[in-house]
């Protein structure tokens, strides 16, 4: 397509939304009218779907769950008097918290105020508190946040140690829906531990943002700890941001959570409309949909030329893989569907993988956030008339022609700026297309079945350590894998249980190994 065509395919497919001041292009997709024509039955099926979703359908079978967190922005939308309660009232429990939490009103037992946040979750209970913190926590928050996203014990110990003496001042959230998550459980006692080693009760530090009677509910209520935020059972935890899950942490940051639930509650209404021309969601997921063949056959690499929105493509990948990565269509047929999302930040990843994008193998699409504004007041230049934010411009523009040139498929979201209620925009435009496209590839787009065989595996790996332990602890003498493997019944967890035994070793804990390390066949394993 020469310049021209393209610029005429610029301006009929561009989007903009007067009141975010949002733009989206998807004219660097290749679709054309047969293809646009083939796809609107589709859409016309998708936006009736999403409109009983929205309307309190079971939307997500298998779970037997309504799927509601498009409520959360507006409650009058939510459809019963009962869950529309419950929506107001957990969000004037949150501004009264967030008043009482900054005034000193609730205040740690031995300092004026609280000074520091911890945030123990991880997945949905985690990427979006990050993300927003990162994108939009002011400079002098009134409370610094820590996050403990893991059960790697040295990355607790790294952030406790970030926290340091101000541990007496900190504020813990423990945020998990199920309320049963082990790395979350682990997170807690591990936090738990270092409070009582300094001599203070866990839970006058401690919150809970979690589901009506879960675990983590009971041990909230049984420790007294300062207050509990109800986790929805029609939220799911990829889409949570807008509920207690990511409104406490960045409240107490003092991050405007009403202008991020006014900005997606803006989006939301330009995402409702039944028609792809004008619907940005739509737009978005019909772009995917022909980028990688309706079957995720291209990865989406997602830039944002802005440092504040580096996190985003992580809050991504889980919302976008979780939610479209499935085994089985609606109908229970094999489809194994997904989209791959990666990506950091431009002009950063210009430095680094962009060589591969512009001449290495085509399978992905971009998506370039371009945002408007360069920065709060003034740049100096660096060149006669150029400022640093002219370059960044510069870039992104030029990587975005350069990678067309070499038929490389692109899509371009421009925003204003970056604040609470352009992020908030930015979460629900994601969340509605990805729905949307579930919808097209006819999959589930809230459930997550796959993620439970890590888990149930994970148990069981526990389980064998802790039947192996016995074993050695009981043996005379120091045995062989084979003999350890064979003694306690299962010959054909050999390999685990050499896992295990080396993990063990490598800590100094409960056995020894000895023999050549690199040649399993030689160890014998003894009690320590
Ligand atoms: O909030 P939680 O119940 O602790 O769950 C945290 C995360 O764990 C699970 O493995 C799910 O795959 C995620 O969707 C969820 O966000």
């Amino acid at each position: 397509m020469n310049s021209t065509d393209l610029w005429q395919r610029y301006q009929d497919w561009l989007y903009y939304d007067e009141n975010l001041g949002f733009y989206l292009d998807i004219s660097r997709i290749g679709f054309d009218d047969f293809f646009l024509k083939a796809m609107l039955p589709k859409f016309e099926r998708a936006f009736q779907q999403m409109a009983d979703l929205e309307a309190g359908a079971i939307a997500n079978p298998d779970e037997n769950r309504q799927v509601g967190h498009y409520w959360l922005r507006n409650p009058d939308l939510a459809p019963s008097p009962d869950l529309k309660q419950e929506i107001v009232e957990t969000l004037a429990q949150i501004d009264t918290f967030t008043q009482q939490i900054h005034s000193g009103s609730i205040h740690p037992p031995h300092a004026e105020r609280f000074t520091d946040l911890l945030v123990i979750g991880i997945g949905g209970s985690a990427l979006g508190p990050q993300f927003i913190a990162d994108a939009l926590a002011p400079q002098n928050a009134p409370l610094a946040i820590h996050f403990i996203d893991n059960t790697d014990p040295a990355g607790i110990d790294r952030t406790l140690g970030r926290i340091g003496d101000r541990l007496d001042r900190t504020l813990v959230l423990v945020i998990s829906k199920s309320g049963g998550t082990p790395e979350t459980r682990n997170g807690m006692i591990e936090a738990q531990a270092a409070y009582q080693k300094r001599g203070l009760k866990f839970g006058d530090y401690a919150v809970a943002i979690t589901g009506h009677d879960s675990q983590l509910e009971k041990i909230a209520h049984s420790e007294q700890w300062i207050t509990t935020f109800p986790m929805h059972d029609w939220v799911g935890g990829r889409t949570s941001e807008m509920s207690a899950v990511g409104l406490v942490p960045a409240a107490l940051q003092g991050i405007d959570i009403h202008a991020i639930l006014e900005g997606a509650k803006l989006m939301d209404i330009a995402t409702r409309r039944p028609d792809l021309a004008t619907n940005p969601a739509a737009l978005l997921a019909f772009a995917w949909y022909y980028a990688g063949n309706g079957k995720g056959a291209k990865d989406m690499v997602i830039l944002p030329y802005k440092d504040s929105l580096l996190l985003f493509s992580r809050y991504l990948q889980q919302l976008v893989m979780e939610s479209l990565g499935k085994e089985k269509d609606l109908e229970g047929h094999i489809v194994h569907q997904g989209i791959a999302v990666y990506g950091n930040k431009g002009s950063t990843d210009q430095h680094a993988y962009v060589q591969q994008l512009r001449e290495g193998v085509p399978n992905f699409f971009i998506t370039f956030i371009e945002v408007l504004n360069d920065r709060q007041g003034e740049s100096i230049e660096v060149e006669a008339g150029i400022t640093s934010g002219d370059y960044l411009s510069g870039l992104l523009q030029g990587t975005r022609q350069a990678l067309y040139e070499n038929k490389r498929e692109s899509i371009t979201l421009s925003l204003p700026e970056v604040n609470p209620r352009t992020v908030g925009a930015l979460i629900a435009l994601y969340d509605r297309a990805v729905g949307l496209y579930g919808y097209l590839v006819n999959v589930n787009a809230y459930h997550q079945p796959g993620v439970e065989a890590g888990k149930k595996a994970a148990a069981s790996v526990l389980a064998l350590q802790r039947q192996m332990v016995q074993v050695v602890q009981q043996s005379p003498q120091p045995i062989s894998l084979t003999d350890l493997a064979q003694q306690m019944g299962v010959p054909e967890q050999i390999e685990t249980i050499y896992k295990i035994v080396r993990h063990l070793h490598s800590n100094q804990r409960e056995i020894v190994l000895k023999g050549d390390l690199g040649q399993p066949t030689t160890l014998t394993v003894a009690r320590l």
